[in-house]
């Protein structure tokens, strides 16, 4: 029979396996972090894990990628749309077949995905946080609400009880799924401050830098003294009180979540430590982690999560 030729409306669209391995090769592509995470995780979580990831990339890339000059709060609005398709259950392109599937298999609520999409709509119109409360709702956004979308695909410990007589287990240790997911974009902030300075983007909190005497023309200068070093090593405790948060949670996951879940803390937490081993130069050094210091974090993450 004489086959049309592709056009998007008839197209059919990817299998669920072709949807799957896409989504893992853009994770892997994309993260080295998480998908090391990830190879750590069962098989069915594993592959959730890739299509909300690249849900969030693809996200991501319409207000930073290079089409992001392109992109309006209308096109924000059809995104929100599609999304809502798919929780219907109906994949309109290709990486949303396999996220159609990982809602099935692992329901959750839509206000997360929803919250991240708002999150970056900020970035097309904000620039600057006069406080920490404004940027830490940005940061909830992009990144606590990945938290929250992971531990539903995760699981929570249903044995676990804060006490015996505690019979109302609660929902699940979410403050602690957020804050892990706000110390992780904490961190990414205080590595790019020099790449988001040349964007003209500042998402230190404005009363922060005024705390230290640190105008925005001397981040844009790249000015590295003793005001920047007392800002930055501010910024990082604050990153490590969320970190701190984030562990207590981490034995309230299901069992086989919490060596994934330690090993991306530790690896991320990391970059703080290279910071400081670069004497708060984020300007021109880019803190990174080792190869293989990221391999010793294995080993370690599982010790902590039979342990701990
Ligand atoms: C109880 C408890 C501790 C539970 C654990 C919950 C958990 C697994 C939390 C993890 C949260 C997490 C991985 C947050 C990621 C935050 C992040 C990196 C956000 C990225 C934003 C960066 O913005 P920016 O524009 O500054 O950066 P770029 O220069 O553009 O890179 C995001 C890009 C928003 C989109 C987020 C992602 C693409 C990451 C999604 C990650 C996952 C789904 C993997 C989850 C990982 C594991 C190991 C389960
Ligand atoms: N030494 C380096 N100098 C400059 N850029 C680097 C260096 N190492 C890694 N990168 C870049 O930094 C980004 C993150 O790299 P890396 O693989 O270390 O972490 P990742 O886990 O993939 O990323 P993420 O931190 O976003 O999860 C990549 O785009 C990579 O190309
Ligand atoms: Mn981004």
């Amino acid at each position: 029979m004489l086959q049309l030729p592709d056009s998007p409306r008839v197209r059919t669209l990817a299998s669920l396996e072709e949807s799957y391995e896409f989504c893992r090769q853009i994770t892997a592509k994309y993260s080295k972090t998480f998908y090391l995470g990830t190879l750590l995780m069962p098989e069915a979580k594993r592959r959730a894990i890739w299509a909300i990831y690249v849900w969030c990339r693809r996200t991501d890339e319409l207000v930073d990628g290079p089409q992001a000059a392109q992109t309006t709060p209308e096109t924000l609005d059809r995104w929100e749309q599609q999304l809502e398709s798919v929780f219907a259950g109906h994949p309109l392109e290709d990486p949303d077949v396999a996220l159609v599937d990982t809602l099935e298999r692992f329901p959750q609520d839509i206000q997360p995905f929803r919250d991240m999409i708002a999150g970056q709509q900020m970035d097309l119109y904000r620039s600057r946080y006069e406080t920490f409360e404004e940027l830490n709702l940005y940061c909830y956004r992009v990144a606590g609400t990945v938290g929250l979308m992971s531990t539903a695909v995760m699981g929570v410990d249903t044995t676990y009880r804060t006490a015996p007589w505690d019979r109302n287990t609660p929902q699940g240790p979410i403050e602690e799924a957020i804050a892990l997911g706000v110390a992780n974009q904490l961190t990414n902030i205080l590595r790019d401050v020099g790449e988001d300075a040349r964007r003209g983007r500042i998402y230190l909190p404005l009363e922060d830098l005024a705390l230290f005497n640190y105008t925005e023309q001397d981040l844009f200068n790249g000015v590295v003294d003793e005001r920047w070093r007392g800002l930055m090593r501010f910024q990082i405790q604050r990153a490590r009180k969320f970190y701190a948060q984030a562990e207590r949670g981490i034995s309230r996951l299901s069992p086989d979540a919490r060596w994934p879940v330690w090993a991306a803390t530790g690896l991320y937490s990391q970059i703080l430590n290279a910071i400081e081993s670069n004497q708060y130069d984020v300007f021109q050094q880019r803190a990174y982690v080792r190869g293989p210091r990221k391999l010793m974090c294995l080993p370690v993450a599982w010790l902590r999560s039979k342990a701990l």
